[in-house]
């Protein structure tokens, strides 16, 4: 596990590490209006794992997610994928090989799900030709995947949040992506379908597929990944196994708040239970009844 405090000294970078399968990133940088929003971000996610990208509010996921998928391309450092430099990819070699699902993706096409999720096929047919019985068959068999089968003939406008992340999910699944990335694509959804969606992450990395994930709900990905990138202000604050990230030593101070770790009674995997910092050294008080 790599780790360093959120304002200590430079924690070990990944290399660049051509030869691996899978993502790395290597002292990734963006800013904004003179803010460094991404400050050196190094972060490996390996071909057929799940790996959990954490951190609390305006850390830096979405920015981080948006730079590897090249929409807002790192103004410095590093993103190679399967050998290749990402950014420097052609548009539509990228667009075969990487899909990003973003949080709150937008939604206001007048078309029905079955051909929303079609469009991930776009970058898999010769330019200006138009959707192939292949293609029909990839699109059903991502609605079945992502548990939308039943919303196919919907428009997609009238969808409620659930049912649109579900149909987003569909459409990375219908793009077949080497690499999948997700910004919170549980966060609109029901218990039983936030661990549907995690088990589809899980079945893809046993298919090969490098999977990254922003999640904010620590359990989920305590439950869900393989290995957790915390980042904190821009940067790299730890990195592992999930067991080793998510302890309360490096838990509490990032997020600010009390934890604890207990062990999952089935799975043992770790659970995290969560007080307000101020409350974890005030006095318990006894409770009453009325
Ligand atoms: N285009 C932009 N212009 C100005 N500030 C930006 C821009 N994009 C991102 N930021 C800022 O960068 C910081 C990181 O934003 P980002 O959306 O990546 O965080 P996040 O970790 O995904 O947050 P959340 O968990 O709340 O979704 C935030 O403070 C945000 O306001």
């Amino acid at each position: 596990m790599t780790r360093r405090p959120p304002s200590g000294a430079p924690a070990p970078q990944a290399g660049s590490g051509r030869n691996t399968a899978g993502l790395t990133a290597d002292r990734v940088s963006w800013g904004v209006d003179g803010r460094l929003i991404l400050d050196g971000v190094g972060l490996e996610a390996p071909a057929g794992a799940v790996t959990g990208l954490l951190g609390p509010n305006g850390s830096g996921k979405s920015t981080l997610l948006r730079a590897i998928a090249g929409i807002r391309p790192p103004q410095g450092g590093e993103v190679v994928f399967d050998g290749d430099d990402l950014p420097r990819m052609p548009r539509r070699t990228r667009a075969r090989a990487v899909a990003l699902v973003e949080q709150d993706a937008s939604t206001d096409l007048p078309v029905t799900v079955h051909d929303a999720v079609l469009l991930g096929r776009i970058p898999h047919r010769p330019l200006l030709a138009g959707a192939s019985e292949q293609d029909r068959g990839v699109a059903r068999r991502a609605l079945e995947r992502a548990g939308a089968t039943g919303l196919a003939d919907r428009e997609v406008t009238t969808l409620s949040g659930g049912e649109r992340q579900r149909v987003h999910l569909a459409r990375a699944l219908a793009q077949t992506p080497r690499l999948l990335l997700l910004d919170e694509p549980t966060n609109h959804l029901d218990i039983s379908a936030q661990l549907h969606t995690m088990r589809v992450l899980r079945l893809l990395a046993d298919d090969g597929v490098t999977v990254l994930s922003a999640l904010h709900d620590l359990n989920l990905a305590a439950a869900s990944c393989d290995r957790i990138v915390l980042i904190a202000d821009g940067r790299v604050v730890a990195a592992g196994p999930a067991q080793e990230v998510l302890v309360p030593e490096i838990i509490s101070p990032v997020y600010g708040v009390h934890c604890d770790v207990l062990t999952h009674p089935r799975t043992g995997r770790p659970v995290l239970s969560f007080a307000p910092a101020s409350a974890a050294s005030a006095p318990t008080q006894p409770v009453r009844p009325g």
